[in-house]
């Protein structure tokens, strides 16, 4: 007498039959949730309208999680081509048109279908806060050239303003640390240093109370309460500052110039008008102004730096403790992003990793090369660049140390970036979070796993329940639906 095996009866084919189908109906549905949902993204512009220029960014941002942290990137970035939008004081329409490049580049970068709602904003820095001192009519007239070439477009124009020091200060430390995802880690926030054409900014989180009302910004993000410090220093950007240099060292009689932060064979013929027509340096007669003098390196950091510190005012604070000028600044605490020429300056000198002993160093062996010298091993880049790489890395070296007292035990928190993740670090991505609402004072409400993970989860379950079914079945062997075979 011979039994068939379980696996030929009737009752086992059916149940099997069951089975595939269960998993394969389970596997397509998996697959299908799974399958990538075609991204619906959403768009914003953002033109920061800087001292020595105007840069366009568009940040994208999937729609369904602009509330999430790290979630909106930078697109695109277009350089206007020519100066910022404050050197058309006298030819105003020009600093409309000056922006008509790069929107036509945003215009061919955003889906046709997502222009209307894409919000445009346009923020203008120290550049236009010195024309508003020195020329407010022209100032406000510029301002209105920009709001109509904006307005002009496709886009949703959301308005062009000049924005505060504190503002700028405040955005760029939102920017860095939204970009690190730093809101939701417990390991703390980053300070931001900012270092502009015109100005320069300072931000950080204190644990110490800030002790002047101009200087402090709280924030509540994602649940978390932050106080943080800044401060502006208008007149203290890389090209300002190289006027007030000048300034300390030139007398209106003066035809010649022998200056420490340029190198040794380094000579150029140069206005008074270059010095002086600035609202941060002393005014000079317009006699004076027409003048020129021969600026003439000698290449010598130290000297270099003891012509910085006189720019400085060290000796009056009305507070504990103060940076410079009687400015009120607390300690500096935690790591800092030095982005802007903080990054453009040291990345060029090959400076952004060395500790503080070495910097200086490397600052000495660079200004006292000669200026024949650096021109040949640097063919590409910009003469008017190079010629201040040597004034630039020993402002900022002295700004970081004796300005903001940095030390040689803190210098390697300072990190200089660039980007973070693809995004330029800078106050633009912080100002459109802001304005667009963006970061939620609360944390939102995340699910317990993500969808994917659940399907994923839901699947293995079910499989989990068919296998006990099935041996179960097995063991207790019910009714088959196909009439029995006979045993032979
Ligand atoms: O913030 P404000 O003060 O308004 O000025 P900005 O926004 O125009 O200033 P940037 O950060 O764009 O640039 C800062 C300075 O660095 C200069 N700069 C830009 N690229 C540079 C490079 O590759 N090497 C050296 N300097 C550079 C630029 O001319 C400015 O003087
Ligand atoms: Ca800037």
């Amino acid at each position: 007498m011979k039994t068939k095996t379980p696996w030929h009866s009737g009752k086992m084919i059916c149940v099997a039959v069951f089975f595939i189908a269960a998993i394969v109906t389970l596997v397509a549905i998996a697959i299908v949730q799974n399958k990538p949902l075609e991204q619906k993204y959403k768009y914003g512009i953002v033109l920061d309208a800087g001292s020595s220029h105007t840069a366009m960014y568009i940040y994208e941002w999937p729609a369904e999680k602009e509330n999430n942290t790290g979630m909106v990137g930078q697109r695109h970035k277009c350089k206007v081509k020519g100066k910022g939008i404050s050197s058309y004081a006298r030819e105003v329409a020009g600093a409309g048109r000056s922006l008509a490049m790069c929107m036509e580049e945003a215009k061919q970068c955003i889906p046709a279908a997502k222009h209307q709602d894409t919000p445009v904003y346009l923020g203008a820095t120290a550049g236009m806060r010195l024309l508003m001192k020195q020329d407010r009519n022209s100032a406000v007239k510029v301002m209105e050239a920009v709001q109509q070439t904006l307005q002009a477009s496709p886009f949703s124009y959301q308005g062009a303003r000049i924005i505060s020091g504190q503002e700028e200060g405040a955005f760029g430390w939102i920017t860095v640390n939204y970009l690190g995802k730093n809101f939701q880690k417990a390991a703390g926030t980053m300070g931001a240093l900012d270092l502009g054409g015109a100005s320069t900014q300072i931000t950080f989180v204190s644990k110490e109370t800030i002790q002047s009302p101009d200087n402090a910004m709280e924030f509540r993000l994602y649940g978390n309460d932050y106080q943080v410090y800044t401060h502006s220093f208008l007149c203290y950007g890389k090209d300002q500052v190289l006027k007030l240099a000048l300034e300390k060292k030139l007398k209106s009689a003066d035809t010649s110039l022998e200056d420490p932060c340029f190198h040794t064979g380094y000579s150029e013929d140069k206005l008074f008008q270059k010095v002086f027509d600035s609202p941060c340096v002393q005014a000079v007669s317009t006699d004076a102004m027409n003048k020129s003098f021969m600026h003439k390196g000698s290449g010598n950091f130290i000297e270099c730096q003891n012509s910085i510190k006189d720019i400085f005012n060290f000796s009056q604070c009305k507070n504990s403790q103060c940076s410079f000028n009687g400015v009120y600044q607390p300690p500096v605490e935690g790591t800092f992003g030095a982005f802007s020429a903080f990054y453009f300056v040291m990345n060029f000198l090959n400076l952004t990793g060395q500790s503080l002993a070495d910097t200086k160093k490397g600052m000495e062996h660079y200004c006292q090369t000669p200026w024949n010298t650096i021109v040949e091993n640097h063919p590409k880049v910009d003469k008017k660049y190079l010629a201040e790489y040597c004034f630039s890395g020993t402002y900022i070296l002295t700004l970081l140390e004796n300005g903001y007292n940095f030390t040689s035990e803190n210098w390697k928190d300072i990190n200089f970036i660039d980007k973070i993740e693809g995004s330029n670090a800078g106050w633009s991505l912080g100002y459109m979070l802001n304005l667009t609402n963006m970061i939620p004072a609360e944390a939102p409400d995340t699910p317990l796993m993500p969808h994917g993970g659940f399907v994923t989860l839901m699947l293995f379950l079910t499989l989990f329940l068919l296998i006990l079914l099935f041996l179960g079945y097995t063991f207790l062997g019910r009714p088959s639906c196909l009439p029995p075979k006979e045993i032979v």
